[in-house]
């Protein structure tokens, strides 16, 4: 069955940057991706909702070509340079935080463009700092610094900000759409938050039942604020495509 699809103005037609093709996951004979037809355009910001369990760790997986069993199985497209952020940050804590990010670079002016990034999501002056000095939002600006000094093409996060308290989580959003806008990777980003999602994401799907359930365009400007009214009818959407009630209990 074809996701339910949902777009308020037609944007122009980009490259694109994923594509996924009847992409099909099973655990000890349970599926959990069934059969999933996905194009993500380049540049784009898409989020990726579901139920815990519903399989969006194994789809974002999949696409960073960390899952062997699909590599190869023909159903899937993504560019090469590919960085992925994950909830914890994920940092040696064996090595200085520059000495971190730069795993994600080479070339000869690594360095330097180690620092930019540094800098860029405000840990300038903290070069020398030890992973287990930086608080947990710092190590995630951190890893985010890391991700980005390859330059890559397609940025995943799964759930990056899942750990962090909800003032700094908003800060954090603010950080990662600054950063989007910047550099301009696609972004898959799976969260369990809907106001997440309708605050970053050009483009929200719905994991249900092995399949995209719901492919929402969110047509507002950016940036976004959690305030803004006209949020709260995507909002809407998703929680009921969630299956979200007043009294879930
Ligand atoms: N390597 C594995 N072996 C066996 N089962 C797995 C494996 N990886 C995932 N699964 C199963 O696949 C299903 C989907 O898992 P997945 O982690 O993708 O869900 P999710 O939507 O990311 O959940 P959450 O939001 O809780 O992180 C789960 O039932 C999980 O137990």
């Amino acid at each position: 069955m074809a996701p339910h699809t949902e777009q308020l103005t037609g944007g122009p037609a980009t490259s694109t940057a994923v594509e996924l093709r009847s992409l099909t996951r099973s655990f000890e004979g349970r599926t959990v991706l069934d059969g999933i037809d996905l194009s993500l355009p380049a540049g784009q910001f898409t989020a990726l909702l579901g139920h815990s369990g519903s399989g969006k760790s194994t789809l974002l997986r999949a696409v960073a070509g960390l899952d062997h069993q699909v590599a190869g199985s023909g159903g899937l497209r993504a560019p090469e340079r590919v960085s992925v952020v994950f909830q914890d940050s994920r940092l040696l804590p064996w090595r200085r935080v520059l000495d971190n990010v730069l795993l994600g670079a080479d070339g000869k002016d690594a360095a330097a463009r180690g620092r930019a990034a540094l800098a860029e999501v405000g840990l300038a002056g903290r070069e020398r700092a030890w992973p287990s000095e930086l608080s947990g939002g710092e190590a995630q600006r951190a890893a985010l610094a890391r991700s980005l000094v390859r330059e890559p093409e397609l940025l995943l996060a799964d759930e990056p900000f899942g750990a962090l308290d909800a003032l700094t989580r908003i800060r954090m959003h603010a950080l990662l759409r600054r950063l989007w806008q910047h550099h301009r990777p696609s972004v898959l980003l799976v969260t369990h938050d809907v106001d997440e999602a309708i605050v970053l994401a050009d483009r929200v799907l719905v994991l249900d039942k092995g399949r995209i359930g719901l492919d929402l365009t969110i047509d507002r400007p950016h940036p976004r604020s959690y305030r803004d009214p006209l949020l709260g009818a995507y909002r809407e959407r998703l929680l009921t495509a969630l299956g979200v009630t007043e009294d879930p209990a």
